[in-house]
C-alpha cells in the first residue's frame, strides 16, 4: 500500500534520512521507534508531501505521490498531530466534520456524521457542541481522533499519540487506534516513544537510527531482536549505542 524506496532528506548538513526503504502493507499497523531527532516527524511528512525528500520515491498503490492530485491524496489520509490540532474557534462537531462539509455534505448530516464519529471515541453528544477549549486535554485528543477516522480514511498516521495522557487514557486511545485499524481496515503508522503504545497498537516495528529503519519486525519480536539499539530503546536504558545529551 505505502512503498517507499531510498527515501532520502537533509536539512543542510544535517542528514536525517538517509535511504529509507519501507513497505507498509494494507491493514497494516505499523509503529515507528527511535530517539527524539532520529527523523520521525520527518518521515512522515515527507509520505504526507509536507516536506520534499531529497531523493527516493514514495508510492501509494503503486502510484507515484508526486503524480497524484493533492486533494485525492490528501482524501485517503487521517492524521492525529501531536497536541491534537483541532480548531479553535470551531466547534467540536466542525473540527470532527471538517471534511464532510468541504465535500458539501448539509449541515444536518454532517453533524450526525460527527455525533456517530465522537460516540465511537467515547465522547457524548453534549460535546459536539464545545469549542475545543472546553473540553480537558485527553477528550481533546479523543476529539481530534475522532476527526482522523471520521472520513473513514485507508491510510491514518498517528504522531504521538498518548504524549501527555494519563495512562489510563493513554490506554483508551490505544484501544481506539487498534480498532481503527481492525474495524475500519485501515492501515495505520504510529510514531511514539510509548512503549505501551507499541504493544497495543503494531503489528510490526521499526526502529529508526542514523538516518536508517536499524531494525524491523513483528511487534512479538521486539522483546528478543538481539539488537543493542533496541534493546536500549525497549529497556530505556541512558548507557547503550544511542547516544543521550548529558
Ligand atoms: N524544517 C526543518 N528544518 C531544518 N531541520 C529540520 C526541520 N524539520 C526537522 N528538522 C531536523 O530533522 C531532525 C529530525 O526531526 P524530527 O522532528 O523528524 O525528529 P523526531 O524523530 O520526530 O523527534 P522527536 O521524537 O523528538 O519528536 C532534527 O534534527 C530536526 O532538527
Amino acid at each position: 500500500m505505502i512503498e517507499l524506496r531510498g527515501l532520502r532528506k537533509a536539512f543542510g548538513a544535517n542528514t536525517v534520512l538517509d535511504g529509507i526503504d519501507l513497505d507498509v502493507g494494507r491493514g497494516e499497523s505499523l509503529v515507528v521507534i527511535g530517539g527524539s531527532g532520529t527523523g520521525k516527524s520527518v518521515l512522515l511528512k515527507c509520505i504526507l508531501g509536507l516536506v520534499t525528500p531529497d531523493a527516493g520515491t514514495i508510492r501509494l498503490d503503486g502510484q507515484d505521490t508526486r503524480e497524484m492530485p493533492r486533494d485525492a491524496f490528501l482524501a485517503r489520509f487521517g492524521m492525529l498531530f501531536q497536541g491534537g490540532a483541532l480548531f479553535d474557534s470551531l466547534p467540536v462537531w466542525q473540527n470532527v466534520a471538517f471534511r464532510h462539509l468541504k465535500d458539501g455534505l448539509s449541515r444536518p448530516e454532517a453533524r450526525a456524521r460527527a455525533v456517530d464519529s465522537l460516540a465511537r471515541v467515547g465522547l457524548p453528544e453534549r460535546t459536539a457542541d464545545l469549542y475545543p477549549a472546553e473540553l480537558s486535554g485527553g477528550m481533546q485528543k479523543r476529539a481530534a481522533l475522532a476527526r482522523a477516522i471520521a472520513a473513514s480514511p485507508q491510510v491514518i498516521f498517528f504522531d504521538e499519540p498518548t504524549a501527555g495522557l494519563d495512562p489510563i487514557m493513554a490506554g483508551v486511545i490505544n484501544r481506539l487506534i487498534r480498532e481503527a485499524v481492525t474495524d475500519l481496515g485501515a492501515t495505520a503508522v504510529t510514531i511514539t516513544h510509548d512503549m505501551t503504545t507499541v504493544h497495543a497498537v503494531a503489528d510490526r516495528v521499526g526502529l529508526l537510527h542514523g538516518g536508517h529503519l536499524r531494525w524491523m519486525g513483528p511487534a512479538a519480536e521486539l522483546d528478543r531482536s538481539g539488537d543493542p539499539y533496541v534493546e536500549q530503546f525497549i529497556h530505556g536504558r541512558a548507557q547503550g549505542p544511542i547516544a543521550t545529551l548529558r
